[in-house]
């Protein structure tokens, strides 16, 4: 940015997000050595000593098994476990990471000052001192109370010792941090007074980039899929996540999060359509809706939701099949993805009614073919918004609200202007009569897929 010749000096706050549930161990000592960055040289060198652990865990490790076993049953459970975090243990949270870095390594624990999610961990180098956890990325981790919004002690104790001190109290999403490191004041030419704002998780950031109202359905076709849903009253259970939502304080998001999302989606492509986008697009537009009854689960790794592994292929009576040609298999990957987005919305309790819009984005809502199926599946019309990255403009909104929240001014009120999700696509006609039986059946069958890979 410098080299292209942004004006730094007209930033008064910044604020950004980070991958959710990935975690970073910084040294003991780091925090001064944050405070004292020496402009003339860039972070890595000043930075590279700082860390505990070289390799961070990121959200796509499921290596936390036992650690997951461990904090239920130390907790009192699944439920109890997602009536208090909003999640039942999950091996991507970060206390369950926390907990494997603690058991493998202890070591490298005690060397441990601080743990930042990859979040806060951006948060710090540009605020020069260690960024609080927010409330709506730190609900990503099995350790906080998501209505207390404090740690909770029964995790923090079934995770690791003394670990309270190394992760600091969280704060609310738009809570102002302070004021910007003078490393980058003098560095890149930002004012003085500039202010650093929580920065949060990926999703989060895109629920505040997308700007969606309650009656909403988030869709995000990134490496991972995500669907998300802005709620005032939560009921955690064991499937799904429920997290504080970033941009209004009493209300929260749930989220629902796939493995096998936009690699699963290049995988079929690379073997069916010759590696091109453009033949996999032309194939949904030339394949009849609904498959002709065939339907596809593809779980190339073990996915989250459910907790189940495999390509299973069925036909119209609900025998299993061993291959598809190359274009229903197209069809049966993309139909089956987002069958399984309804299905396990609605479980969650939300409901599809006259006036609802669907909101995508992520990398894959570039592809009007994609977001098509999405539409007729749904049966709602389909938004998307100018950029595909809404966690990354949704943190320059979350930057604007941190400069007026403490007056009063509301999220919606403070972004007011900008601009409004466009209309991409509408549900073809007669597609919710197909989808309809295809909805009841991708349940029954995703729930003995379930079912085979616990034997
Ligand atoms: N035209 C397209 N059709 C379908 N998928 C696409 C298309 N262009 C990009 N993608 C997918 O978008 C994904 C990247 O999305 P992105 O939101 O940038 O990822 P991340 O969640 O990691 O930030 C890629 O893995 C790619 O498969
Ligand atoms: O684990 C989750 C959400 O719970 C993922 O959605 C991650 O937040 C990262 O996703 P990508 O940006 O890699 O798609």
């Amino acid at each position: 940015m410098k080299n292209a010749g942004f004006d730094f000096s007209r930033v008064k706050a910044l604020s950004g997000s980070g991958q959710q549930h990935g975690s970073v161990y910084w040294r003991k000592g780091t925090n001064q050595v944050l405070r004292d960055l020496h402009p003339g040289k860039s972070l890595h060198e000043l930075l590279k000593g700082g860390f505990a652990v070289s390799d961070s865990p990121v959200w796509m490790d499921s290596s936390t098994t036992e650690q997951c076993q461990y904090l239920e049953t130390a907790v009192g459970g699944a439920q109890r476990v997602a009536d208090i975090t909003g999640s039942r243990a999950y091996e991507r949270f970060t206390g369950n990471q926390i907990a494997k870095i603690y058991k493998a390594q202890p070591e490298k624990y005690e060397d441990t000052e601080r743990i930042s999610l990859v979040s806060s961990f951006a948060a710090s180098l540009f605020l020069g001192s260690y960024a609080a956890i927010d409330y709506s990325d730190g609900s990503g981790m099995n350790l906080m109370d998501i209505f207390s919004k404090q740690w909770a002690d029964s995790c923090l104790e079934a995770t690791a010792p003394h670990l309270e001190e190394r992760l600091g109290a969280p704060v609310h999403s738009s809570a102002v941090l302070g004021l910007l490191s003078p490393y980058h004041v003098t560095r890149y030419g930002f004012p003085e007074d500039c202010k650093v704002v929580a920065f949060t998780g990926d999703n989060p950031g895109s629920l505040a980039g997308m700007r969606l109202q309650e009656g909403d359905i988030a869709v995000s076709l990134g490496t991972s899929d995500t669907v998300f849903l802005w709620i005032k009253e939560p009921r955690p259970t064991v499937e799904g996540h429920i997290f504080c939502n970033p941009v209004d304080r009493p209300s929260y998001m749930a989220l629902i999060c796939y493995k096998n999302g936009s690699l699963t989606r290049e995988r079929i492509r690379n073997k069916c359509a010759g590696g091109s986008w453009e033949v996999f697009s032309s194939v949904l537009r030339t394949t009849p809706i609904g498959n002709d009854g065939n339907i596809g689960i593809y779980f190339d790794a073990m996915e989250i939701t459910p907790s189940a592994v495999g390509v299973h292929r069925f036909d119209k009576e609900n025998t299993k099949v061993a291959g598809f040609s190359a274009q229903g298999e197209i069809r049966a990957l993309v139909e089956g993805q987002f069958l399984a987005k309804r299905v396990h919305a609605e479980k969650l309790g939300y409901k599809i009614i006259p006036g609802t819009r669907v909101l995508a984005t992520g990398g894959a809502s570039s592809n009007k073919d994609i977001l098509q199926v999405l539409s007729d599946v749904f049966d709602a019309p389909v938004y998307t918004i100018d950029v595909a990255n809404s966690a990354c403009l949704g943190c320059g909104y979350r930057a604007l609200q941190g400069l007026v929240a403490e007056s009063g001014v509301s999220f919606a009120e403070a972004v007011r202007k900008a601009p409004e999700p466009q209309l991409a696509v509408t549900p073809t006609p007669g597609a919710d009569k197909v989808f309809a039986p295809l909805l009841r059946r991708y349940a029954e069958l995703e729930e003995t897929v379930l079912q085979e890979s616990k034997q």
